[in-house]
């Protein structure tokens, strides 16, 4: 990967995710679909991006018993997207389906599959008295990212925070990709650890993926780039 800053297009429709689009022009653009966007408008969206020349990061997050999560795969192998994300805590055996699965419903290139550590938007008090998981949150996410590994995943999905970890105790070419990316003056809305795009740079992150910090500024397309300078560490 070549420091890419991802997009996360997440938008109630096509309409007012192409809106937001008119402003970067003729740009191609890695674009993160999720949940909200790709169950209102399907593979049909993805697609059609794919041909406008975007980089696709289908971020469904699968979750579930290896056999649903490998069907499931073949079918999204299909779509031709650059990128696609599993839970980690699905266990190896689920994400080494996830892996077969896209494997054998590719034409030609696999997508990359990454695995999501622990949310951005967990907390260490709340990983251990909501979701009762006793080991710390940076040994957690090093965990997840090791069974991501041996399942022969890409990466993994994580806060920059973790990324120096996950390169020094798991593998160094290991991609970590961080959401939860913030400029000094953002609100961290629903995030719990959050970095700077600079930051991320320095932690080794591999790709940012920024949502609301883009799509709800006044001017997308600039404070885009000023993110990606940042991250770039381009002055
Ligand atoms: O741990 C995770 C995994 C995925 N995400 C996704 O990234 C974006 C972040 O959006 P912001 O508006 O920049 O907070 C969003 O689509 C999440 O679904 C994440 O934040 N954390």
């Amino acid at each position: 990967m070549n420091k890419p800053l991802i997009i996360a297009m997440d938008f109630k429709d096509k309409q007012s995710a192409n809106a937001f689009l008119t402003s970067f022009g003729n740009e191609k653009l890695f674009l993160k679909v999720g949940m909200e966007l790709f169950y209102r408008e399907g593979p049909a969206l993805v697609e059609e991006w794919k041909v406008a020349g975007h980089q696709l990061f289908l971020d469904l997050k699968l979750h579930d018993i290896p056999n649903t999560v490998k069907a499931a795969a073949r079918q999204l192998a299909s779509l031709q997207v650059d990128l696609m994300t599993v839970h980690a805590s699905g266990g190896i055996k689920m994400m080494e389906a996830a892996r077969e699965g896209l494997a054998s419903g590719a034409n030609n290139n696999s997508p990359d599959c990454i695995a999501v550590t622990q949310l951005t938007s967990t907390s260490e008090q709340m990983m251990k008295n909501e979701l009762a998981i006793d080991k710390s949150l940076q040994d957690t996410v090093i965990h997840y990212a090791d069974n991501a590994k041996q399942a022969g995943l890409q990466g993994v999905v994580c806060s920059a925070h973790e990324a120096p970890y996950i390169k020094q105790h798991v593998s160094s070419d290991f991609a970590c990709v961080t959401p939860g990316i913030r400029l000094s003056n953002n609100s961290a809305d629903d995030q719990k650890r959050v970095v700077t795009p600079g930051e991320a740079s320095e932690r080794g992150s591999d790709a940012i993926v920024v949502g609301r910090s883009i799509t709800r500024a006044d001017n997308p397309y600039q404070q885009y780039n000023e993110i990606k300078k940042q991250w770039r560490n381009e002055t």
